[in-house]
């Protein structure tokens, strides 16, 4: 153990003895590592690469004051980690760092009144929902990683669920959140519905994966349970005349919560299942909400759709989607094989770009790669993101390590060349950050980095993710 941390733990352990503290090597293998694709890798390779020194588990926000305070006057690094479910390589212990657990961390307080409900930072995202469903209520945030993800990891990489397109994204659903800063004090936004007060300062810390403090309660908009869902599925001649029938509902302000299209490759096997005619792309729309809304919306789409030479399959592929959507089979499969590299990136482009980025992202992963499947399932106003799912083999796990570097780069510079962005929800961790000033901008960098240099001097908390 680090001199440093070890004198930190040494006085924790005498001043707070009830304190949860993990040291022992499994339980250190065990934090060690997250869901980035390259831990995988990792695992399959000799020894582990890289093991926090502790992980500590506090029971409350004010523990975490004092754990922070503490850790800035030692000048001890540190590590918030929430699920685990991180994709991006935001957990890494390069140096040792001591973790800090959220998980004890479980309010539920709901105010009907308000259409609010507060999540302590630990609890999952399939907790807080059963809890919410049993009132009547829901939040409408169902992420693929539902069971594992908790709000605080949820909000600080600014996660979003398949319901996306009604209710929307992370920044979107937190009404207000509390955060203990790098030096230990806590912030606690306001819970008015709207400001013009300077900034609205929750957004320093959603989506900022914890460079600029630990999350540990958040404030979401819930909505009365549906009274009607339903789901339906239609096929097109190709994807761009799905996106273009999605771009059409969108601008009149239609939004049926779940809306999936599957580009001609990965339609296939879809299409295999349920019987539709080949070489067609899928869609799958999901409505909820007021019995005559949701036929409204139904109505509305199938117009759009069917004008652009869409045909209708009923509501069987639709429920089969629902049914299958939190399987992950497939691609982590693929990174827990010898050699095998899969990852699943996402980023988001205007209309007149996305295409584009689509395309190319596609085209200059394929030649490494067994195969790609990409699908648009998240949709604004504005624009889209499109997911494109490489999945590659080499020999052994050093190579499939440089393999998957290699795929990351070829998507991720073919997306910014193209006019799309570096990620669109998984976040940047340290596996993209290399490309963050790609998206923002110098100026933009100065200031993300002017703002950490003022609140975390040393760089203690999170240090390297998103360049910090
Ligand atoms: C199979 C699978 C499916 C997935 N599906 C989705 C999906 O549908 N939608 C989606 O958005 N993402 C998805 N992800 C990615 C992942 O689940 C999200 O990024 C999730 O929000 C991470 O939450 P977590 O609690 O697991 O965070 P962790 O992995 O523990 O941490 C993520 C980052 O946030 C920081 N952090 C954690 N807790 C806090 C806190 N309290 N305060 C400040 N910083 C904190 C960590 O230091 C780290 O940098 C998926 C991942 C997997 C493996």
């Amino acid at each position: 153990m680090k001199k440093s941390n070890e004198e930190y733990i040494k006085e924790l352990k005498k001043e707070m003895p009830q304190l949860e503290i993990y040291t022992q090597k499994e339980e250190r293998l065990i934090y060690a590592h997250a869901t980035f694709p390259v831990e995988y890798k990792w695992i399959l390779q000799e020894d582990y690469k890289y093991l926090p020194d502790a992980i500590i588990v506090p029971e409350s926000e004010a523990v975490i004051a004092e754990l922070l305070a503490k850790a800035k006057q030692k000048k001890v690094s540190v590590i918030p980690y929430g699920g685990g479910s991180g994709i991006v390589g935001g957990t890494i212990a390069e140096e040792q760092e001591i973790m800090i657990d959220t998980k004890k961390l479980r309010k539920f307080e709901i105010n009907p009144t308000n259409c609010t409900a507060v999540a302590g930072a630990g609890l999952t995202g399939a907790e807080f929902e059963n809890m919410l469903n049993e009132k009547g209520y829901t939040s409408g945030h169902y992420p693929q990683s539902f069971q594992s993800a908790v709000f605080g990891g949820m909000a600080a990489t600014d996660a979003i669920g398949t319901f996306s397109t009604k209710y929307g994204k992370m920044d979107d659903m937190v009404n207000s959140l509390r955060v203990v800063l790098p030096d230990g004090q806590v912030l606690s936004t306001h819970k008015a519905p709207r400001k013009s007060s300077g900034p609205d300062l929750k957004y320093f810390f959603i989506g900022s994966e914890g460079v600029y403090g630990i999350i540990t309660e958040v404030e979401m908009k819930i909505y009365p349970l549906p009274e009607k869902r339903v789901f339906e599925a239609f096929t097109f001649p190709d994807t761009h005349s799905g996106l273009e029938a999605v771009r059409n509902f969108m601008r009149q302000g239609i939004r049926p919560p779940v809306v999936r299209l599957y580009d001609e490759v990965e339609s296939e096997s879809k299409i295999r299942a349920l019987g539709y005619e080949k070489g067609m792309c899928v869609i799958f729309l999901g409505y909820e909400g007021l019995a005559e809304m949701v036929e409204l919306e139904r109505k509305k789409v199938k117009e759009i759709c069917l004008a652009h030479g869409a045909n209708y399959k009923g509501e069987e592929g639709g429920n089969k989607w629902f049914e299958n959507r939190f399987s992950t089979k497939g691609m982590l499969e693929y990174d827990r094989e010898k050699g095998g590299t899969a990852d699943a990136i996402e980023v988001a482009a205007p209309w007149d770009k996305i295409e584009n980025v689509w395309k190319e992202m596609r085209n200059v992963l394929e030649p490494f790669c067994d195969y790609v499947d990409c699908h648009f399932s998240h949709f604004y106003h504005t624009g889209a993101s499109v997911y494109v799912i490489f999945h590659a083999k080499a020999d052994d796990d050093y190579q499939g390590e440089e393999l998957y570097r290699k795929c990351l780069k070829l998507a991720v510079e073919a997306s910014l060349k193209n006019g799309g962005n570096v990620s669109h929800h998984h976040g940047i961790g340290k596996a993209k950050a290399n490309w963050l000033e790609e998206e923002h901008g110098e100026a933009g960098i100065y200031l993300m980095k002017a703002l950490k240099e003022k609140i975390d001097p040393d760089k203690l908390l999170n240090r390297g993710v998103l360049g910090l």
